[in-house]
């Protein structure tokens, strides 16, 4: 994680880039050589200063989800173990034979490329409101007024579940991106049966004690354009997501990496893959067992980069704690509070600072 040191202590200049609402407009209108002060994550280029570990890449966990919803229930078990072993070694991996077509995935993205690429005159009815949790949010950053430093991004925000929200326009993207959110509450459902296996809990304990049938997700889209200086700013900063799994895929560029034993390794995924995130709520579900995944996207000075990512959490209006089966042995490593509380207790909090820590028992 970016350690204060490595953060960039200045003040944002008026005029300069306080109030900038797409980065795309900026990056577009300066054809700068050099980024405003108040985006410099780093002081110097990170890649000189952190820790890259790429000997760790290869072995990027990989679930195959046909084998781990097998009817055989040893191949079954055998994935269930494997899935626990991805969560609680690296809270990450990739999910391969999801059986998501790759044709829709590639029309969601090149729908979202056509998004990004409207005039902004056209997006302006989607511009971010205050709440977080608006239906549809086109924001910036990721909270430019709570921010000392701001990140290289543009960010399409949609709650699609249990309510599917999505902007009219391009023509075809809402029909598109319903088809893949349905898909994806498919998956994130078999996911977390397999998850409440490997606790020794029953299969739909946890779909059934976190509403998780009625439960929130939230898709994002990140349009990171090219940067002049790469190096110094960041796409998004170190952070966990919110909710049970985080689930991702790009349009070929890479820049997400991942925490690993203090380190971190560029992410390189395999061909259809969607990249799958442990998030804050399977961290307190588990009683700490499986950790949410420290992430953070770099920048590239060519191509913009686009990640479409999934969210799927609890139902708003439940409260989520440590699953009551695992307390007859051990304490609870979290206090319970309702899922949207937690929400907005990370977005009031600044994106480098791991929200969890605020309902973490004090010695845990
Ligand atoms: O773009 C990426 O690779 C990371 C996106 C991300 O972490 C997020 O949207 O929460
Ligand atoms: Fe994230």
């Amino acid at each position: 994680m970016a350690s204060a040191s490595t953060i960039s202590s200045s003040e944002p200049t008026k005029g300069e880039a306080s109030n900038i609402s797409s980065i795309k407009a900026f990056a577009e209108s300066n054809g700068a050589s050099l980024i405003p002060s108040n985006y410099h994550s780093f002081t110097e280029p990170h890649h000189i200063i952190d820790d890259v570990a790429d000997e760790f890449a290869a072995s990027i966990p990989v679930i195959d989800f046909s084998l781990l919803t097998s009817d055989d229930p040893q191949i079954h078990d055998n994935h269930v173990h494997q899935l626990a072993k991805a969560c609680a070694q690296w809270g990450f991996f990739m999910l391969i034979n999801h059986g998501i077509p790759e044709s829709l995935m590639e029309e969601l993205m090149k729908k979202s490329q056509e998004f990004n690429d409207l005039p902004m005159e056209e997006k302006k009815e989607f511009s971010e409101k205050d709440e977080a949790l608006s239906p549809i949010r086109l924001g910036t950053s990721f909270h430019p007024p709570k921010e000392n430093v701001h990140y290289w991004r543009d960010f399409l925000k949609v709650i699609t579940s249990p309510h599917f929200n999505f902007p009219h326009k391009p023509p075809g993207y809402r029909e598109v991106a319903f088809q893949y959110s349905r898909k994806i509450n498919v998956v994130a459902r078999k996911l977390i049966e397999g998850i409440s296996e490997s606790l020794g809990l029953e299969s739909n304990s946890i779909i059934e004690s976190t509403g998780f049938d009625s439960g929130l997700q939230i898709m994002a889209v990140n349009f990171y354009p090219p940067c002049p200086q790469p190096h110094l700013a960041l796409g998004l900063p170190p952070h966990s997501d919110l909710g049970f799994f985080t689930f991702l895929f790009q349009n070929g560029i890479g820049g997400l990496q991942i925490k690993h034993e203090g380190k971190w390794v560029n992410v390189d995924p395999l061909p259809n893959s969607l990249l799958v995130n442990i998030g804050d709520q399977l961290e307190v579900v588990s009683n700490g067992r499986y950790a949410s995944v420290l992430h953070r996207a770099i920048l590239n000075n060519k191509d913009t980069r686009i990640s479409f990512v999934v969210v799927n959490g609890p139902a708003k209006d439940k409260e989520i704690g440590p699953a009551p089966q695992l307390l007859d042995k051990e304490k609870p490593v979290f206090k319970s509070i309702k899922y949207q509380d937690y929400f907005m207790l990370q977005q009031n909090s600044r994106l480098s600072e791991r929200s969890l820590d605020q309902i973490r028992f004090s010695g845990q």
